[in-house]
């Protein structure tokens, strides 16, 4: 049952629900579908769990200049990008994209046009790179996606306002099979649809790895933005959403697992409370952001930018009784999960004691001690852990 192939074993103590797939440590695609490409030496490697290093999934065959761009001398292989061409999968990648709300003019033309009822737009990009934000044998190009529209939707509605269109930019080998991008285009459509947004525009190159840059517009509907300096002490920290579940899935896929799929779907495709945002605005929310380096890391940036001291109770904190069996399998602690893990895009915020509305749970306090230092039961940690591109 447990066939784990690449580079790690299986952990021992482990109970017989983490199934390990054929592909778990190794590179789900290879050019020209060969042997599965091995890794080289100037592969970017990553080793943030243990287990499997993380490197990009897609390899281009074809040869690539820093400056001068090459065309492949290889035929491109059947039923990749380079094979269908730029344009011919734009085409594919945006026939049928549904209109959002404020969509005036979709994509097809230089540029889209977005209505802007509210005078101000809100706008934030994010770029997910493969290997070390995604792998293509971890997830589908659809999960990929809509991830890629979730996390970047999060920031929008860590300020307080609803995302109405997304532009996405696409970077990909040539001989990246195109079911793959055209499963990415359909995953951010779906997600965008999802909360009334549209898919109003992108861009297609040809890269050596694949990346995906979301930049996502949004609307503050005549509320006021919640910045991450607007905490003072005397309010609660409170969250909306998961921690530490997507830090489980990654956890497992990293040790060649490929379950618990409760764990290893929310690192797949996180659900951040996007409908939260506004609600804390609406509540008059001091300071908030959204988690995807971490709780304690994020909170981090909130009181630097407010000046004050934040501290977290842990007795507080959410740990679902599936995150503890997870981890207990696994011989970790849940709690350093909740307290470190990225990518699930919960939302934190502040809030007067009295005003914490429905659906957010009360995890600490500001206080005006210590401006900027984030606390754990009273208790200064050496490091608020969490994800740093450069130095984790
Ligand atoms: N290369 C850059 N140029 C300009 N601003 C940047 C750049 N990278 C990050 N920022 C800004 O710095 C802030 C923090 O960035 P980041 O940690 O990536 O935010 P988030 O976690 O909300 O995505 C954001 O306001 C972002 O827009
Ligand atoms: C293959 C893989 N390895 C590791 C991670 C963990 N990880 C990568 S980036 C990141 C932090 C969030 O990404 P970032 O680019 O910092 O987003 P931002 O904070 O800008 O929203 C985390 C937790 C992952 N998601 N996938
Ligand atoms: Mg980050």
């Amino acid at each position: 049952m447990f066939s784990v192939t690449g580079c790690s074993s299986r952990p021992s103590g482990t109970s017989a629900r983490f199934h390990a797939g054929p592909t778990s440590c190794r590179p789900g695609w290879s050019p020209g579908g060969g042997a599965p490409v091995r890794q080289d030496d100037s592969g970017h490697v990553r080793q943030p769990e243990g287990g499997c290093p993380i490197t990009s999934s897609f390899r281009s065959s074809g040869s690539v200049s820093s400056s001068v761009p090459s065309a492949s001398t290889a035929a491109p292989a059947p039923g990749s990008v380079g094979a269908r061409g730029e344009f011919a999968v734009i085409g594919r990648l945006t026939a049928g994209l549904a209109p959002g709300s404020a969509t005036t003019l979709g994509p097809g033309d230089d540029a889209a046009v977005i209505t802007a009822a509210d005078g101000r737009v809100v706008a934030s990009v994010d770029v997910l790179v493969d290997g070390v934000h995604f792998r293509t044998d971890w997830a589908s190009g659809e999960q990929i996606g809509r991830r890629a529209a979730l996390a970047s939707m999060a920031d929008i509605a860590a300020m307080g306002a609803v995302p109405t269109a997304l532009l996405v930019g696409l970077t990909a080998p040539a001989d990246i099979p195109e079911d793959l991008v055209l499963g990415l285009g359909r995953g951010l459509d779906a997600e965008a649809a999802a909360v009334g947004a549209g898919l109003v525009g992108g861009d297609l190159t040809r890269s050596e790895v694949l990346t995906i840059s979301v930049t996502v517009l949004g609307d503050l509907r005549g509320a006021a933005p919640v910045t991450r300096s607007g905490a003072r002490p005397g309010q609660v920290v409170a969250v909306a959403g998961r921690l530490g579940w997507a830090a489980a899935g990654l956890t497992v896929l990293s040790r060649g697992f490929r379950s618990p799929a409760a764990v290893v779907g929310a690192y797949r495709v996180p659900e951040p409370p996007l409908a939260q945002g506004p609600v804390a605005a609406a509540a008059g929310a001091g300071a908030m952001i959204d988690v995807s380096d971490g709780l304690l890391a994020d909170l981090g940036h909130i009181a630097v930018a407010s000046g004050v001291g934040v501290d977290v109770r842990t007795a507080q904190l959410p740990v679902a009784p599936r995150l503890a069996e997870v981890a207990s399998a696994l011989g970790r602690d849940p709690l350093e999960w909740v307290l470190t893990g990225g990518d699930d895009h919960a939302l934190a915020a502040t809030f007067a004691p009295d005003a914490v509305p429905d659906g957010w749970v009360v995890i600490g306090v500001v206080t005006d001690s210590d401006a900027g230092v984030v606390t754990v039961d009273g208790a200064a940690r050496d490091t608020p852990g969490g994800w740093d591109h450069f130095t984790s």
